[in-house]
């Protein structure tokens, strides 16, 4: 082993004074060593004599230098820093060093060297540093540490990490070095293992209590730290480092007095105060000024061990230690001295370095190595080049992950607010349909509404029309004909549905102002949806996104055709009721027919008025007929869909209180006010006949029964027009056959009737004929007014011609009304014209001598014809069209009563259902009109709520 660099150094000597203790102070000691500044202590003499003449020119105090000084103050982190820190570096780049505990008993050496748990001393802290240290340099170079510690206790060495071990020899070889044979050298790999086996040594170390330390330690422990360092690639001369670091505490010296040991304590203190007296005269003899003498360290087993420390190959420093109490003056002082002596000790210092020339045969083993090393750092070099790959990978995976976030993130912010364009778009288009229904809803109201305002008026001019007429004839025959009083009181009703017709005249401009506002916005918000549905696959570039988008506009579009459908059953439902209302109208008429045929039928029974053959046959076939039409039902059946309809619809009941009728004689037997269409005043005559098994013949005379009936004494009259009903059904048979044998094919419908081309000629133009009839049911049938099967579309949805059909329709399959009574006017007629009228009627014989002739013009004129029939009987139908039935049975149309009874004038209720000839006798035609009621069917069916959920 060689020496390398380093110098001659002085042993460095550090100073601590304890803190005084409770003995101490207890005892009354005082304090006598001081520290004055850094590096300099004083020590008072407690003893001092005033009276000694021959110390008295003396300092009482000593001053010590030292490098550096510690009082009680100062901790064990500040004592290490200034003491032992700096030597780590050096141990472990291959020089020795030896930091040792000097001083009394009891005056801190253990407390510095080894410490306590909470407040660890140099030995803990110096292998921590150590281990810190070679960690810095690991990546180059190979260490070793391997460390030992022994006990000089009564000079017997002991192993304290094997104790088992008993007293070991030390051994110097020729070279001069000292060993202790068979001292365990334990490898350590890590500060923990280190400070496992420190404490395990403590732990055997010998400690007992004396009078001046409760935990005093009897022998000297020498901590021997190794540390072997070399690069980490062997060459075939390998340079090894070896330091030493030994970390010693001594055991104190002792005065007998002190201690008051005694026995083995005495012993002990012999053995410990001679290897002292040996150490300190090593430290004397070393620290001569002349230079060193012979150094007789084989006086003690711990000078043979502190020899390279002492005056070898060692950076040392002595931590002397004393206690300030002036019970210890003599303690300290001798300490402070032997420190001070020690200043001057000085060694060389040098570097331990092995140069290892390996044997040609260990090449092997050494290329082994560098190939294991090579490996090694390849696997290191992989691993970090993987770790990095890895790394970079991850990081670009990052990257591209944040960088599809981000661009997820903008497309699905595009497509929200698209989304949301188009959300708010939809959501507009289906307030504006919904608004455009509403519309049109109102449309068909204002219609229906100044439909029904107009029949008020209507009959009222009718009703005006009567009771004008009816003073015309009072004047006539009081011959008063210059006090015609045209001046009737407008009822209350009609002078409201005047003004209604106005106001809803209004509102349908408002409406339809409102209608075409409402397109224009729609059309305007379908062009911005339409816009935005070229904007999908240009905002939204995610497939999955933009099929969502559209999956919203088919949702939209459904959305719309619920609307349409709604609407198409809506106009549907509407249709249906004004075609319920049409039917049901006629189904009327035709009962009503049935039940002049019936009563004109008891009455020629009653009578044994003799009836012609062929007027029983029409009789019995219309029997037949009736019961056929009964058996399948029809009859009740053809009531029931309006009837359910009007009560389904919210309006009144036909029969008031629900109840449908099961029969025609049901049918007659409500209250009128509450029908749809309102009976007669000859149908109520009829109907309280019935009641009272009585006949009304004129409008005053009522006859008790059929048999009494004293008054009703024209029998020939009976008989006479009973003969000319059955002429005049003969004839209408006669031409039904006729016509039968023209017209009829195979596949065609037997009918019983058809009207002559001559008798439709003299229909009035907008009277319900049945070739009007025939083409009425055509249009139904065809669905003039019809909706595709296919999702309608906007227009049909909105526009209104939807509406103007119906409206169309209605005018054309109901009878029209007068344009005169359209404007609210009747046309007056003059008193002249009335006369003249009279006159006429009186040539052609309707004052009372009805005879076949007249029966036959009346029959061939009077068909669909809005004038009355001048029959004494016939006069049942004076106040309707005769009109065709699907049957071929001719039916007639009653005057129908007024919407509102209340402006019915008193005279217009004393209305006869048989009126004499008489009575008929200046009768002028009156105006037809529609037989219902259009006020009395509300279509509520057109105010629902078009309640469409929009959800997406
Ligand atoms: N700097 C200090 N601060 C506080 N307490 C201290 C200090 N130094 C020593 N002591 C206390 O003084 C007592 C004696 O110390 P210590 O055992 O270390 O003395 P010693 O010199 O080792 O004695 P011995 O030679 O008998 O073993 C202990 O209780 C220790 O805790």
């Amino acid at each position: 082993m060689s020496t390398k660099g380093g110098g001659e150094q002085t042993l460095t000597v550090a100073l601590r004074i304890r803190p005084l203790n409770e003995d101490e102070i207890l005892q009354g000691a005082s304090p006598i060593a001081y520290k004055v500044e850094n590096n300099m202590v004083v020590l008072l003499d407690p003893t001092e004599d005033h009276d000694d003449i021959l110390r008295a020119n003396r300092s009482r105090e000593k001053q010590f230098v030292f490098d550096c000084t510690f009082d009680g103050s100062a901790n064990q982190e500040d004592v290490y820093e200034a003491t032992t820190k700096e030597l780590i570096p050096n141990v472990i780049t291959g020089y020795n060093a030896t930091v040792f505990a000097y001083g009394a008993t009891g005056a801190g050496k253990t407390h510095t060297m080894v410490g306590k748990d909470d407040s660890p001393g140099i030995m803990v802290r110096a292998l921590n540093d150590l281990f810190l240290e070679m960690e810095k340099t690991s990546e180059d170079m190979a260490y070793k540490v391997t460390m030992s510690y022994l006990e000089i206790y009564n000079e017997m060495i002991r192993d304290l990490l094997n104790p088992a071990a008993g007293i070991l020899d030390l051994r110097e070889n020729s070279k001069g070095d000292v060993t202790v044979a068979g001292l365990s050298e334990v490898s350590a790999r890590s500060t923990d293992e280190v400070m496992q086996m420190l404490l395990k040594g403590n732990r055997e170390r010998t400690q007992e209590p004396t009078a001046a330390n409760q935990a005093s330690s009897r022998s000297h422990a020498v901590l021997q730290v190794t540390v072997r360092q070399r690069h980490r690639v062997k060459n075939t001369l390998q340079e090894v480092r070896t330091g030493k670091l030994f970390l010693i505490d001594l055991a104190g010296s002792e005065r007998a007095a002190n201690t008051h040991n005694r026995g083995k304590r005495m012993v002990e203190g012999a053995h410990i105060n001679r290897s002292l007296l040996a150490l300190g005269n090593c430290i004397n003899a070393l620290s001569e000024k002349n230079g060193p003498r012979y150094i007789n360290y084989r006086d003690s087993k711990l000078t043979r061990l502190l020899k390279d420390a002492l005056g070898g190959n060692c950076k040392t420093v002595m931590i002397a230690h004393i206690s300030p109490a002036s019970l210890n003056f003599e303690e300290s002082r001798n300490t402070l001295v032997y420190a001070d002596r020690a200043k001057h000790i000085k060694t060389k210092v040098r570097r331990n370095v092995t140069d290892v020339a390996y044997h040609i045969a260990q090449y092997t083993n050494i290329i082994t190595e560098l190939r294991e090393e090579i490996l090694r750092l390849r696997d290191r070099l992989h691993e970090q080049g993987t770790a990095s790959r890895q790394h970079a990978v991850a990081n670009i995976q990052a990257v591209q992950s944040e960088v599809l976030m981000a661009k997820d993130t903008a497309n699905r912010s595009e497509m929200n607010k698209l989304r949301e364009q188009l959300l708010t778009c939809f959501k507009d288009q289906m307030e504006l349909r919904r608004s455009l229904m509403e519309v049109n809803n109102n449309t068909m109201e204002v219609s229906l509404e100044t439909n029904r305002n107009q029949l008020i008026i209507s009959e009222w001019d009718v009703e005006k029309a009567r009771i004008q007429q009816k003073r015309e004839n009072t004047q006539a025959t009081d011959n008063k004909f210059d006090e015609v009083d045209d001046d009737v009181t407008e009822p209350e009703d009609v002078r409201v549905a005047r003004e209604e017709l106005k106001v809803l005249h209004d509102e349908k401009h408002k409406t339809e102002k409102v209608r075409v506002t409402i397109k224009r916005e729609l059309e305007t918000a379908k062009e911005k949806h339409k816009k935005l549905e070229e904007l999908i696959p240009v905002k939204v570039s995610n497939i999955d996104q933009q099929e969502i988008i559209r999956q919203m506009c088919k949702v939209h579009e459904l959305e719309i055709e619920n609307l349409q459908n709604i609407a198409a059953s809506l106009m549907r439902d509407f249709e249906i009721k004004k075609k319920d209302m049409v039917i049901t109208r006629f189904r009327h008429h035709r009962n009503l027919c049935d039940e002049i045929i019936k009563q004109q039928r008891d009455l020629i029974d009653d009578n044994n008025v003799p009836c012609p053959k062929d007027l029983d046959e029409l009789y019995e076939l219309y029997k037949l007929e009736r019961q056929d039409k009964i058996l399948k039902g029809d009859e009740s059946n053809s009531q029931t869909p309006s009837l359910k309809f009007l009560t389904a619809s919210g309006a009144r009941s036909t029969f008031g209180d629900g109840r449908q009728p099961s029969s025609l004689t049901d049918l007659n037997s409500y209250d009128d006010d509450t029908k749809v269409f309102t009976r007669s005043a000859k149908l109520k005559q009829i109907e309280a006949q019935w009641k009272t098994n009585s006949y009304m013949v004129s409008d005053k005379q009522v006859i008790p029964s059929i048999k009494s009936r004293q008054s009703f004494d024209d029998k020939e009259t009976i008989v006479s027009n009973t003969r000319n009903i059955a002429a005049l059904a003969a004839k209408k048979r006669t031409r039904v056959q006729n016509t039968l044998l023209q017209t009829d094919k195979p596949d065609k419908p037997r009918t019983l009737y058809r009207p002559t081309n001559d008798s439709a000629s003299d229909f009035a133009p907008n009277a319900l004929t049945p070739s009007r009839l025939a083409k009425h049911n055509k249009d139904y049938g065809e669905g003039n007014f019809h909706f595709n099967s296919t999702p309608p579309s906007d227009d049909n949805i909105s526009s209104v011609t939807a509406v103007e059909k119906i409206s169309i329709h209605t005018d054309t399959s109901l009878p029209p009304l007068n344009e005169q009574q359209y404007k609210g006017g009747v046309r007056k007629i003059s008193q002249t014209e009335t006369e003249a009228r009279r006159r006429r009627r009186s040539q052609q014989g309707y004052e009372g001598n009805i005879s076949n002739q007249n029966m036959k013009k009346t029959s061939s004129k009077s068909i669909g014809k809005p004038r009355v029939s001048r029959t004494k009987l016939g006069d049942i139908s004076a106040s309707g069209n005769i009109t065709q039935i699907d049957e071929g049975i001719a039916e007639v149309k009653p005057r129908r009563e007024k919407p509102r009874r209340k402006y019915r004038s008193q005279n217009a209720s004393d209305s006869s259902s048989v009126s004499t000839p008489q009575q008929n006798k200046n009768r002028k035609a009156l105006p037809s009109i529609p037989s219902y009621r259009k006020g009395d069917i509300t279509i509520t069916g057109t105010g629902v709520n078009y309640g469409v959920n929009y959800r997406y």
